[in-house]
């Protein structure tokens, strides 16, 4: 697998959800561990491997997840939502019950999104998020594109750039045709209220629901906007939480996109927050007429 590379030319570096980035460049806290982009499982990260062809596995090796030959199993990580063959697997996570379905219109499986909230810096409110991507050849699923930039210019830049890096597969889900991976954003958050550092900020969270529920609707229908976003905060988040969202259509009228989420402690028994948005599928006349270029 080539290496990903952030648009400043960066080497960006994924790393676990259980080792929180260097709050400091340069001083290292904590090992990084590279995900493992093959398996649809969030990796076992003591034992992580970088699913590089060729590379040896270490062994023994007991596989997390069948359909991936490179991502191990470890006891001790309860970050395995997608995959049905873990014992770490996270429980189910319900969906929204009740939700009236336009019967012409493919639904989108449910989206997991695991995140990591970290206070990495006091001078950088927003780093890059970073959506890594599961291509295991054996899933059902595509291959997303959405890859993780995690510089190490990040964790102090006030405005680190976001990355889309492109699609090598024709499945790509930046084709309305294609169905969607998981994938996950892996978004460090500070304290930015001085007087509640504990706690990750509510528009950060609206931050990191409005971009899964953003990318979700992207993948279904291409270039979108937010129109309306409505969050229920249920229960505070702790920064350096590891969060699983699970997003999903819940109908499509038109260009109205009707999208929902739960946000979810890593282990599935905390709802921290329910939101539900509408997303608007770019009319490119009408963006012309405008003279614009929005959207994503
Ligand atoms: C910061 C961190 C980000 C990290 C990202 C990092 C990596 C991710 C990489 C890739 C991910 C990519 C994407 C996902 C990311 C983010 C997603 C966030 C997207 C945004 O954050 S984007 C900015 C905020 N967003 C706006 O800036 C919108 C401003 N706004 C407008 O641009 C127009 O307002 C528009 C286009 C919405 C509509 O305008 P229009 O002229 O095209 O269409 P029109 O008005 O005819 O509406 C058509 C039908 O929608 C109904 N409708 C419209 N608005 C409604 C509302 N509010 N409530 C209820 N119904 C509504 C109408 O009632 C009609 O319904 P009907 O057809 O049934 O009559």
């Amino acid at each position: 697998m080539s290496p990903v590379v952030s648009p400043l030319g960066v080497p960006n570096v994924p790393w676990c959800p259980s080792h929180i980035p260097p709050a400091v460049p340069n001083v290292p806290s904590e090992p990084i561990v590279p995900f493992c982009p093959q398996c649809p499982c969030v990796p076992c990260c003591p034992l992580a491997v970088r699913a590089v062809p060729n590379v040896p596995l270490p062994s023994p090796v007991s596989l997390c997840c069948p359909c991936c030959p490179h991502c191990p199993q470890c006891p001790q990580c309860p970050h395995c939502p997608r995959c049905p063959h873990c014992p770490c697997a996270v429980p189910a996570v319900p969906s929204v019950p009740n939700v009236p379905i336009v019967p012409d219109v493919p639904i989108v499986p449910s989206v997991p999104v695991l995140s990591l909230l970290s206070p990495l810096s006091p001078l950088s409110p927003l780093s890059p998020v970073s959506l890594l991507s599961p291509m295991s050849p054996v899933s059902p699923m595509s291959p997303l594109s959405l890859m993780s930039p995690m510089s190490p210019m990040s964790p102090v830049s006030p405005m680190s750039p976001l990355s889309l890096m492109s699609p090598v597969s024709p499945m790509s889900p930046l084709s309305p045709m294609s169905p969607v991976s998981p994938f996950v954003p892996i978004v460090p958050f500070v304290p930015i209220v001085p007087d509640v550092p504990r706690l990750a900020h509510g528009g950060a969270i609206a931050t990191l629901i409005d971009t899964s529920l953003g990318t979700l609707a992207l993948a279904v229908a291409g270039r979108v906007v937010t129109a309306n976003l409505s969050i229920d905060y249920l229960a505070p988040v702790p920064l350096r939480s590891v969060l699983l969202l699970e997003a999903f259509l819940q109908r499509r009228q038109g260009r109205k996109l009707f999208l929902g989420c739960d946000l979810w402690d890593a282990e599935g028994t905390t709802l921290h927050a329910k939101a539900t948005g509408l997303f608007i599928q770019q009319d490119p006349p009408k963006e012309a007429a405008r003279g614009g270029d929005s959207g994503r």
